[in-house]
């Protein structure tokens, strides 16, 4: 079993970009609650989607804005244009992030035996969905969750923070192990469509987000996916005998209608519902 968690710091984006990202985000989450909330939908086919979530039913334990981020050219038309400069420190920030997730989804499917160039015209032409998450400062005396375990759908995320927060889940002692988030270093998990390519080699990461004592904290996940429709499937140079194929093929489509079919059951995951 393949564990890919990890961080990259010669990734050659500016830390003046990554910052520049940052604080927009930060900044847009201090608008007024009324300018955000003409981004609020339960429709999640929305290109541009805002939301808080709320552990207790009182106090929200995160705010986010989820939009796609490519192709650039038909996306940041419906991003926020409040603040100013959001769609061009949000599109740096895609565009760069973008370019180290194809470099290592390179290195990594050249790692699993399959080539780098493997299905390399679907990578290309493949799906950026923007996570920007809003944490606030954790109250005194309560130690409290953000972002509830979960995996990631996509193939790679790779994720921007401003402070710790993110805990990723031990399999071999399942605990919960703190990840360290230096300045300039990007945080890289895979998500539930490397396991399915992989054919179960590489497993997907369980991780959540707890809210940190001395600030609120901004996190941007980058996660990146195969076009809407198309489909993602069990790579057969890793089906044998001894290996049969442990998954059914499925798109980002699928994925979706998946959420919406069970949005108030939530008893088995994507993942799970692809087994075998
Ligand atoms: O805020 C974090 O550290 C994690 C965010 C995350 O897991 C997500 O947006 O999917
Ligand atoms: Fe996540």
């Amino acid at each position: 079993m393949i564990i890919l968690i990890f961080q990259v710091i010669n990734h050659g984006i500016s830390q003046t970009v990554m910052d520049r990202a940052v604080e927009v985000a930060s900044d847009f989450f201090k608008l007024p609650s009324e300018t955000k909330q003409e981004f609020a939908s339960d429709d999640i086919r929305r290109p541009v989607r805002y939301g808080t979530s709320s552990k207790d039913g009182t106090r929200p334990s995160r705010a986010f804005l989820k939009h796609y981020a490519h192709p650039l050219s038909e996306w940041m038309k419906y991003w926020p244009e409040q603040p100013p400069t959001y769609r061009e420190d949000m599109g740096k920030i895609s565009a760069e992030v973008r370019r180290v997730a194809l470099q290592l989804m390179e290195a990594i499917l050249e790692g699993l035996g399959l080539g780098k160039d493997y299905q390399h015209e679907e990578f290309e032409r493949g799906l950026q969905l923007l996570q920007v998450n809003c944490y606030p400062k954790e109250p005194e005396s309560e130690s409290a969750i953000g972002l509830a375990p979960h995996s990631d759908h996509g193939f790679l995320t790779i994720l921007l923070a401003s402070c710790p927060g993110l805990e990723v889940l031990d399999r071999s002692s399942d605990t919960w192990r703190v990840v360290q988030q230096p300045r300039h270093a990007l945080h890289v998990h895979v998500g539930d469509y490397m396991e399915v390519l992989s054919n179960g080699r590489v497993k997907t990461v369980v991780h959540r987000a707890v809210l940190n004592p001395g600030e609120a904290r901004i996190s941007m996940a980058s996660i990146h996916s195969f076009a809407m429709h198309e489909k993602v499937s069990v790579a057969k140079k890793l089906v044998d005998e001894q290996d049969p194929e442990k998954y059914k093929e499925s798109s980002f489509s699928d994925f979706l209608d998946y959420l919406m079919s069970n949005a108030d059951k939530k008893r088995m995951s994507f993942l799970e519902s692809l087994r075998i």
